[in-house]
């Protein structure tokens, strides 16, 4: 379909982010989450929310449950589908970030060119990556929810780390390994990390 041309102007708000970040007392900032099914980024995501709500940080969850059952339930898993899966959850993570929230989003996010559009979506300053590496094995020696029982059985394609390609991250802010650290040690990991970049100036 060619695209036609939109006469779209966008409003200025009269709050802006500034003003929503001293409201909540520290700047909103995206926490990217990547890796395998099953690699542990539900599981120290949440963890780390709880820490940050301890702290009196406004904190929300982008993940698979919310995302892809609602906004995304028209996606798949080939290439095309996951490319748009994440401009879109990167679009909606910038509303948080926008409204000065710390978003959690944990998506596998298997191509690098994906998440780099991401964080020019969200901006730099405002995008810290987390490698949630745990070697294919384990992961599928966890099979959490048995997919990887089922990709190995061939009755899901496009699997990834079986069937469909995974590209590691290759700077990213934090590098974890849920294979070696316990989910406490991650969550520190991040937390002295991402702690300062919350801070206003
Ligand atoms: N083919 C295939 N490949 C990978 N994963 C699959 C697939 N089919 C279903 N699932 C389940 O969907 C969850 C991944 O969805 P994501 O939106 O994070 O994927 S992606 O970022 O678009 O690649 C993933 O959830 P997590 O285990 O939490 O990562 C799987 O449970
Ligand atoms: N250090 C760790 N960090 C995160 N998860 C871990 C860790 N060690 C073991 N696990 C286990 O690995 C599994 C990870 O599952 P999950 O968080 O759902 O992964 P994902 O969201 O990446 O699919 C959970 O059963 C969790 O208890």
């Amino acid at each position: 379909m060619a695209k036609e041309k939109l006469h779209i102007i966008p409003h200025d708000h009269d709050i802006s982010q500034a003003d929503r970040e001293k409201l909540n007392g520290h700047k909103g900032l995206l926490i990217w989450f990547t890796g395998l099914s099953g690699s542990g980024k539900s599981t120290v995501a949440n963890l780390l929310e709880r820490k940050l709500y301890e702290k009196g940080i406004h904190t929300f969850i982008l993940d698979g449950d919310n995302i892809r059952s609602g906004l995304n339930s028209d996606l798949d898993f080939s290439s095309e589908s996951r490319k748009e899966n994440i401009r879109r959850i990167g679009e909606v993570s910038n509303l948080f970030v926008n409204n000065g929230t710390v978003a959690l989003s944990a998506f596998i996010s298997p191509f690098r060119s994906d998440r780099d559009q991401v964080r020019n979506i969200v901006g730099s300053d405002r995008y810290l990556e987390i490698f949630v590496d745990c070697p294919l094995e384990v992961c599928e020696e966890r099979d959490v929810k048995g997919l990887y029982k089922k990709a190995r059985a061939g009755e899901i394609s496009n699997f990834t780390g079986i069937s469909s390609p995974f590209e590691a991250p290759e700077n990213p802010d934090v590098h974890l390994r849920t294979d070696k650290e316990s989910k406490e040690d991650c969550v520190t990991k991040i937390m002295d990390v991402i702690l300062p970049k919350m801070a206003l100036k």
